[in-house]
C-alpha cells in the first residue's frame, strides 16, 4: 500500500534534527496548504484560522498558553507539548538569573560601558564605583520556588547544591517531580508562604485563569525587603506595574525575567531578557525529536503520548485495520461505537478506550477493512469528535 504523504505546516522554526524524526515521506513548511498537523513553538494561535483538515498540534516546548486548546478539543484535535525537554535550559537560565541579582552584574556592567577617559581614569573610576555595585552571596539563602513541575523541580535540586535553603510550593505536584525532589525541600502550604520566607523567588507555573498576576501588589507587600523575583514562566503571571512600584520604594531588589515590555523597560533594577529560557541547542533539538515523534505516532498510529488534552493511549499494531476515535467523556460512548461495528459486521481484535477530564479516546484494531459508510455512522454518533481510519 503507498504510504500516505501527510503534510506539516511549521509555524515557528523547529530544529532539523526533531524534523528528520518525521517519516521521509512528509511534506513539511512554513507554507503547506491543508496540513493534518502543525507544528510550533511561541507563535500565537488563537486568532489563526486553524484548517479544518488538521489533526493534531505539536507544541516544541512546554506552555500551550498560545495554543487554543479548549477549541481544538472540541474539533477532536490533541495538542501534543514536550513535558521537561527545555527544563535544563530554563533552569541553566535561572541560575545565572540568581547570580545576575546577587551580583548586580548587569548594572556594574551598565557602569563600566558608560565611563570615559584614559585607561588609568578608567581604573581609578572603577575602583571608586565598584562599592555600589557589592553583592550577596547564594549559600545560606533561601530560595523559594512556585511550582513544582518539570523545571521548578530541577531549580530547587540545583539551589539545594549551590548551598541554599529551597522552599517549594505546588499544589498539584506530580509523582515524578516529587520524586525529584532533594528531601531538604521544605514545603510550603501556600504562595503567600514561599513569599513571606524566601530571598529569591523564581517562578514555574503554567499561564492559567488560576496564575494570572499570581505576583501581585499585595504578595509582593509579603516579601522579604531586597527580595529578587525572577520569572521565567510567563509574562502574565506578574503585574509588571507592580514589581516597577516596589522595585522603586526600595521593597523589591531586582526583577529577572525573559519577558521585555515597555513598563520595565529602562529600569535600573530589571533585567529583561528577550524570551530565551529554552533556546539553547539542545533544548531546541530536545523538544522537537520528543513532539514530532509523538506527532508522528499520532498521525500514522492513533497512539497519544503527551498530549495536554488526550489522556496517554497507546496500542501495538495486531491488525492492519485501526480506528482512532476522539469522543466526549460521556457514559455508553464505548457501547454505541461497538454496537456499530458489530452491525457493519466487524470483528474487533483489541481495543483500548481512555479518558482526560472531558475528553475520550478509542483506538480500535478489527480484523478486516473498514467502509468509509462505517466511518459517517461512527462520526454521526452523538459525542464524536472526531473518527480517523488509519490502515497500516
Ligand atoms: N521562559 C521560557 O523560555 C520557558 C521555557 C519552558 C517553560 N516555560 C514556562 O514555564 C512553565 C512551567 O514549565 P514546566 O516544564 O515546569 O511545566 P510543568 O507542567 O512540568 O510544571 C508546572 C507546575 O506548575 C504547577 N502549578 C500549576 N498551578 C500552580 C499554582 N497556582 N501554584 C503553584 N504551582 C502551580 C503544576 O502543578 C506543575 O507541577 C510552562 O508552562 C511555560 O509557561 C517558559
Ligand atoms: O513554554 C516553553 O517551552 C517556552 O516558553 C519556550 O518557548 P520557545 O519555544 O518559543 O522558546
Amino acid at each position: 500500500m503507498a504510504e500516505t504523504a501527510r503534510k506539516i505546516l511549521t509555524l515557528n522554526a523547529i530544529s532539523a534534527r526533531g524534523l528528520a524524526r518525521l517519516p521521509q515521506h512528509y511534506v513539511v513548511g512554513g507554507d503547506v496548504a491543508e496540513p493534518d498537523g502543525i507544528l510550533v513553538r511561541s507563535a500565537n494561535m488563537h486568532d489563526m484560522d486553524i484548517p479544518a483538515s488538521v489533526r493534531a498540534i505539536g507544541r516544541a516546548g512546554a506552555g500551550t498558553n498560545n495554543i487554543p486548546v479548549k477549541k481544538l478539543s472540541e474539533r477532536g484535535v490533541p495538542v501534543f507539548n514536550a513535558p521537561g525537554a527545555n527544563a535544563n535550559a530554563v533552569k541553566e537560565l535561572v541560575i545565572a538569573g540568581m547570580l545576575m541579582g546577587a551580583r548586580n552584574l548587569v548594572p556594574a556592567l551598565k557602569f563600566v560601558e558608560g565611563l570615559g577617559g584614559s585607561d588609568e581614569e578608567m581604573h581609578k573610576a572603577t575602583e571608586a564605583g565598584k562599592k555600589a555595585f557589592a553583592g550577596i552571596e547564594l549559600p545560606g539563602r533561601t530560595l523559594g520556588v512556585i511550582g513544582l513541575g518539570a523545571i521548578g523541580s530541577h531549580i530547587a535540586e540545583a539551589a539545594i547544591r549551590l548551598g541554599m535553603q529551597v522552599v517549594g510550593y505546588d499544589p498539584a505536584i506530580t509523582v515524578d517531580a516529587a520524586w525529584r525532589l532533594p528531601s531538604q525541600v521544605k514545603r510550603a502550604e501556600s504562595v503567600e508562604d514561599v513569599l513571606r520566607m524566601a530571598d529569591f523567588v523564581t517562578l514555574h507555573v503554567p499561564l492559567l485563569d488560576a496564575t494570572r498576576n499570581l505576583i501581585n501588589a499585595q504578595r509582593i507587600g509579603l516579601m522579604r525587603p531586597g527580595a529578587v523575583l525572577l520569572n521565567f514562566a510567563r509574562e502574565g503571571v506578574v503585574d509588571n506595574a507592580a514589581v516597577v512600584e516596589a522595585l522603586d520604594a526600595g521593597k523589591l531588589h531586582a526583577y529577572i525575567c525573559d519577558f521585555p515590555a515597555n513598563a520595565l523597560k529602562g529600569h535600573a533594577r530589571v533585567v529583561a531578557l528577550p524570551h530565551l529560557g529554552a533556546s539553547t541547542e539542545e533544548a531546541e533539538e530536545n523538544c522537537a525529536v520528543m513532539v514530532a515523534g509523538q506527532l508522528a505516532d499520532y498521525l500514522e498510529h492513533g497512539n497519544i503520548l503527551n498530549s495536554v488534552n488526550f489522556p496517554n493511549v497507546s496500542m501495538a499494531r495486531e491488525s492492519a485495520f485501526r480506528l482512532a476515535i476522539a469522543n466526549a467523556n460521556v457514559p455508553n460512548m464505548v457501547g454505541q461505537i461497538s454496537a456499530a461495528l458489530a452491525a457493519a459486521g466487524l470483528n474487533i481484535h483489541n481495543m483500548v478506550n481512555k479518558s482526560k477530564g472531558d475528553m475520550a479516546y478509542t483506538l480500535v484494531d478489527v480484523d478486516s477493512a473498514v467502509s468509509g459508510d462505517l466511518i459517517r455512522t461512527l462520526a454521526a454518533i452523538e459525542g464524536v469528535l472526531a473518527v480517523r481510519y488509519l490502515p497500516a
